[in-house]
């Protein structure tokens, strides 16, 4: 209406008004219902861009060739561990799976050496009886004061009744504490009369001898004193 109004205001013939071209509305084949959905079965796989069979494909090489199944690395081989019937160990150790028990498990274990092995300790001599014993105020000492100690007195004291031994350049009256030692009397009488730090340590390093044995300390250990004095 406007424009018919401004054309004939301006003399001039009104613009016809383009054609609206009609939606034709086409059934696919076989179909009676008009504008009923037909049901296209799924599938969500995308499509190889270029085509598969596109003459790009076919001119160039840059695009990576599709393999087929026979053309694909094969799959890796059945690990052993998966053929082994379980609790069966494997016939030959070259053939055994990382994952087994070494054949050497089959095997009884070594019998424990001998210069280890501790004794049994008297009812009533436990290390906690040796710790109360010790803490109890009992003279284990023997001597009044600390002493100043060279080898040769050391020596003098190497009897099971009246023991001295130097651990570290501390000497201590071990008497007492023979019937209390895990390793029995007999090892330590090997340090009687003598220093005894390198059997010691070699045995049980672990061992704290000045913990220990605090409460038996009678002095320390000095070198000989020279005897061509003037
Ligand atoms: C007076 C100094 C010593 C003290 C306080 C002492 C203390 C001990 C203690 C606490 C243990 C038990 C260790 C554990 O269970 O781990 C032990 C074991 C033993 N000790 Fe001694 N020890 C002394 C000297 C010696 C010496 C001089 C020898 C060797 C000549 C010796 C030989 C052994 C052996 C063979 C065992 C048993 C095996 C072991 O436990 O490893 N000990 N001793």
């Amino acid at each position: 209406m406007t424009s018919y109004l401004r054309s004939w205001l301006a003399g001039k013939p009104p613009v016809a008004t383009p054609d609206i071209p009609t939606v034709l509305k086409i059934s696919p084949p076989g179909s009676d219902d008009e504008g009923e959905d037909t049901e296209i079965e799924q599938d969500d796989s995308v499509p190889a861009f270029p085509a598969l069979n596109s003459a790009q494909r076919a001119a160039t090489s840059k695009i990576p060739r599709i393999l087929s199944d026979s053309a694909l690395m094969p799959p890796p081989p059945v690990p052993s561990l998966a053929r082994r019937t379980p609790g069966v160990p494997p016939k030959s150790p070259k053939s055994s799976s990382s994952l087994l028990a070494p054949a050497s498990t089959t095997q009884r274990p070594p019998k424990p050496s001998k210069k280890r092995d501790k004794v049994a300790l008297a009812p009533g001599h436990s290390p906690l009886d040796w710790a109360a014993l010790k803490s109890s105020g009992t003279d284990l000492r023997g001597v009044d004061t600390l002493m100043r100690i060279p080898p040769s007195v050391l020596k003098q004291h190497r009897s099971k009744a009246d023991a001295w031994s130097a651990f570290n350049g501390k000497v201590y009256n071990i008497t007492a504490y023979f019937p209390f030692h895990p390793g029995g009397e007999r090892e330590l009488m090997r340090v009687a009369g003598r220093d005894g730090t390198d059997l010691f340590t070699s045995t049980h390093a672990w061992v704290n001898a000045d913990f220990m044995l605090d409460s038996c300390l009678v002095g320390f250990l000095i070198p000989e004193p020279s005897t061509d004095s003037p």
